[in-house]
């Protein structure tokens, strides 16, 4: 391929505008006018995303508060799909500790962070690593945020050149984050499991240890026209759950009522984890749980740092309905599918700002 045509597959970094100062978002960074977030801002919820209690969910089978804590979280699956957990076990010390060793990597200079870019030879793009997402089509509208993108699990797999090393405790903080997030991703897949009638281990039972657990450390610098850009575009999440830890300052996040088709704001609690409902399981559920579609918009003033960790499947495990979901009134509405072909189109579809996940409805 001849270097002028490769020019546009490796953007600006968000970090190089703003260095910059540029007074408007370059043109690739600019919505179609039915897709900008606007000057007036989204909606508050009607009726805000549930906040689950861990520690009251875990007696659910014994208690009536637990009992409580459960008819919450299905009224939130039923609702937006994301909900936020508070009493989890995560010490606020290491929730701010992971913010801001993340804080820190975005603040180092550029070519400290390049040294853990996501460009092959400064050109091949691949999932891992700091920089932008992959530019598929010359004519794909960018995101206004720089990203880091790593696999912590399995181990083995960890590509630690990737992995920043300033500040030096970065990688330490961000494992043990890893570790107690994984344990409140459990309790909440039995919840769920439960919830729907099923085996309480059954959506435990999916993960082998070949599945993947990774960050995404994403970072939103400042823009003159938040009006026209959007800090992420809208998605849903691939892999079974998502957990997030947002900017306590600044709520930035939104979610798509499907119903009404409008934006509203996701509320903000200082360490709180919100958790959004991925993909798989909106497949595993037979749809009983929907994968929100979410989206970030950006502000003129702050800039803002966010964590999420996805819950993926083995590549070679095979997603489909929980069979005991299914009988002849409720057939299977989702396609089976194996998790690496998934995660093929997840990517072919991300760049292109549509969702796998519709084209293996039924
Ligand atoms: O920054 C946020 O609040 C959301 C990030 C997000 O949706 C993602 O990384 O998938
Ligand atoms: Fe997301």
């Amino acid at each position: 391929m001849a270097a002028a045509e490769e020019a546009w597959r490796v953007p600006a970094l968000v970090h190089e505008l703003a260095a910059a100062a540029v007074h408007e978002p370059p043109s690739r960074y600019v919505r179609h006018e039915h897709d900008r977030p606007g000057l007036v801002g989204a909606a508050d919820m009607p009726e805000p995303v549930p906040v689950i209690d861990l520690r009251r969910l875990m007696s659910s089978l014994s208690t009536a508060e637990g009992t409580q804590e459960a008819a919450k979280l299905w009224s939130a699956l039923q609702s937006w799909g994301m909900f936020l957990v508070v009493n989890h076990g995560i010490e606020a010390s290491l929730m701010d500790d992971v913010m801001n060793a993340s804080k820190e990597f975005f603040h180092q200079p550029l070519e400290e962070k390049q040294k853990c870019s996501n460009l092959v030879d400064g050109k091949r793009f691949q999932v891992e690593g700091y920089g932008n997402d992959q530019v598929k089509a010359q004519d794909q509208i960018l995101d206004w945020s720089d990203r880091l993108n790593l696999k912590v699990e399995p181990q083995d797999e960890r590509n630690l050149a990737k992995w920043p090393r300033h500040p030096e405790h970065f990688r330490d903080v961000l494992l043990e984050y890893t570790l107690k997030s994984k344990k409140i991703k459990c309790i909440i897949l039995q919840a769920m499991a439960r919830l729907l009638e099923l085996d309480d281990d059954y959506f435990l039972n999916q993960f082998s240890d070949k599945a993947p657990v990774t960050v995404r450390i994403n970072h939103y610098l400042p823009c003159p026209r938040p009006d026209l850009v959007l800090g992420f575009k809208p998605h849903s999440d691939d892999g079974v759950l998502a957990t997030l830890l947002v900017d306590k300052n600044l709520c930035a996040l939104q979610v798509l009522n499907l119903k009404d088709g409008m934006w509203y704001n996701v509320p903000t609690k200082p360490h709180s984890l919100l958790v959004n409902i991925g993909d798989f399981m909106e497949v595993m559920s037979n749809g009983v749980f929907k994968s929100p579609v979410h989206r970030v918009v950006a502000n003129t003033a702050k800039e803002r740092v966010s964590v999420a960790m996805f819950y993926g499947l083995d590549p070679e495990h095979e997603i489909k309905p929980a069979a005991d979901l299914l009988h002849d009134r409720q057939p299977a509405k989702y396609k089976e599918v194996k998790t690496k072909d998934y995660m093929a189109g997840f990517y072919e579809h991300f760049a292109r700002g549509t969702r796998v996940i519709d084209s293996m409805k039924m």
